[in-house]
């Protein structure tokens, strides 16, 4: 489907007849009139978002199979996409100081190397052909900096999608985030949800919801899923063996149940208090994840019933929360809710996964008679602290000092919004907005 930006006509869009076809058939494609997206100018930029999220249970366990619970987050990363003029294709990703550009002929090139065999089941990158991204963005063999991992993602999607559904015209993305980097909030997802719903949109193979002044809207289900399955293949490369837990919570919000591939939205869960609290030290998720897998390879007698109890946990979690929103047992339930987060954290140090900034978390969290553990993948990063419906708020912000004094970020959060969504400007808070315009424009 041609995007087109009415009086300018900038076309950012052609899917293959093959593609088209494929995505007609699926229902993906436009049902009547093609939708229209706005670029050039500032009040015609086009922003995508996409949640962070808390795993509950079940991290490192969910890549081995087991159950995992996790919700999202109100922290967003934020994707501004709009056209460039200067015939570019322009990355800006004002976190980590990267500010590229490259010639739309030149990325071609890319493609060529690019083989995808179903548009709507993409292949992982292999071996090649991540050679050739790192050859072709001139990054050392072996390198595992964040740039260079944020940069070989961004190439990959760009390059499989246009081979896959369309040439993508010329245009500058920038993508920022408010979630901590690296501290286990899945910033990795919601960045690759982001490039994979801005891609999908701007090759044509998924629409563009244009949202009405001061709206935002979302994809349709199979929409959804296609920027689910790309995302994934983005973690892929970030992560090295991601579950997909993380994607899916950036694709779709709320809270899930994560089991095996399948996403089980869960409807009914009361509203949980939730302090966040980021250690700052940081880490890397496709580390800890491959410490895991090593120690289950070495040790599957004892780390295997350890991921089993994980499980259970998850289940049980699932369980006890849907009492509580049923309005049962609600103080037992808490206390019962409490305690599966101790044994959880003790599991999590068993497979490798702590940190001593996260013992400290928990100690220190006890002593206001609060229960904390790690969320996601541990090894430093963050931790999250159940707070129940009656905790005092003298009580909150006793820990909170606290834990600030030891240096590390606390905050109560507001958990359980909506997955990737397309912003109209107007409907964003003009902070976040001014953020996304301030960072250079395409010239
Ligand atoms: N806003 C962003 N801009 C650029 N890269 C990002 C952004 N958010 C995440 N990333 C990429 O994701 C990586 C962090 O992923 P990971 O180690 O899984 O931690 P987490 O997902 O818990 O934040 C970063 O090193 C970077 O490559
Ligand atoms: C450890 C794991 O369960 C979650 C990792 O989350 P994060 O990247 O630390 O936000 C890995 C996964 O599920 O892919
Ligand atoms: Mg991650």
């Amino acid at each position: 489907m041609g995007l087109t930006d009415g009086a300018t006509c900038v076309s950012i869009g052609r899917s293959s007849e093959v593609a088209r076809n494929i995505l007609s058939h699926r229902k993906l494609a436009a049902a009547s009139e093609p939708s229209r997206i706005h670029f050039g100018m500032a009040n015609k930029t086009f922003i995508i978002s996409a949640p962070g999220k808390v795993i509950l249970h079940g991290e490192h366990a969910v890549v081995h199979g087991k159950v995992a619970l996790a919700v999202s987050l109100n922290l967003k990363t934020y994707l501004r996409i709009q056209p460039c003029s200067d015939q570019k294709v322009q990355l800006n990703l004002p976190n980590i100081n990267v500010h590229l550009n490259w010639k739309p002929a030149a990325l071609q090139f890319l493609q060529s190397a690019i083989d995808v065999a179903d548009v709507l089941n993409p292949k992982t990158a292999n071996q090649i052909q991540m050679d050739q991204l790192r050859l072709f963005a001139g990054i050392p063999e072996g390198s595992t900096d964040t740039a260079s991992i944020s940069i070989l993602c961004f190439l990959y999607l760009y390059s499989a999608i246009s081979t896959s559904y369309g040439q993508i015209p010329s245009l500058d993305i920038l993508v920022w985030s408010e979630l901590p980097i690296g501290a286990g909030l899945g910033s990795s997802a919601a960045y690759c949800v982001c490039l994979a719903a801005a891609l999908l949109s701007a090759s044509g193979a998924i629409t563009c919801p244009v949202p009405q002044e001061k709206d935002t809207t979302r994809w349709n289900e199979d929409e959804l899923e296609l920027i689910n399955k790309w995302a994934f293949q983005g973690e892929k490369l970030i992560h090295g063996n991601p579950s997909g837990v993380d994607n899916a919570v950036g694709t779709w919000g709320g809270m899930l149940r994560y089991h095996a591939g399948k996403i089980v939205p869960l409807s009914s869960v009361p509203t949980l208090r939730i302090l966040l609290t980021n250690t700052k030290v940081s880490r890397s998720t496709k580390v800890l994840v491959a410490g895991v897998k090593d120690k289950l390879n070495k040790l599957p007698s004892i780390i295997k019933p350890v991921l089993d109890s994980i499980d259970a946990i998850s289940c049980e979690c699932e369980r006890v929360l849907a009492a509580i929103a049923s309005g049962i047992a609600v103080d037992e339930h808490y206390r019962i809710l409490e305690e599966l987060i101790d044994i959880n954290q003790h599991h999590l140090n068993v497979i490798g996964v702590g940190h001593p900034s996260l013992d400290r978390l928990c100690q220190l969290t006890a002593t206001y008679g609060l229960h904390s553990k790690l969320t996601g993948a541990g090894g430093g990063g963050c931790g999250l602290t159940l707070l129940r419906p009656d905790t005092s708020p003298s009580m909150v912000e006793a820990s909170k000092r606290t834990l600030k004094d030891l240096g590390y970020d606390c905050w109560e959060t507001v958990i359980g919004g909506s997955g990737v969504s397309l912003h109209s400007p107007s409907s964003l808070h003009k902070d976040i907005f001014q953020l996304l315009c301030d960072v250079k424009n395409c010239q």
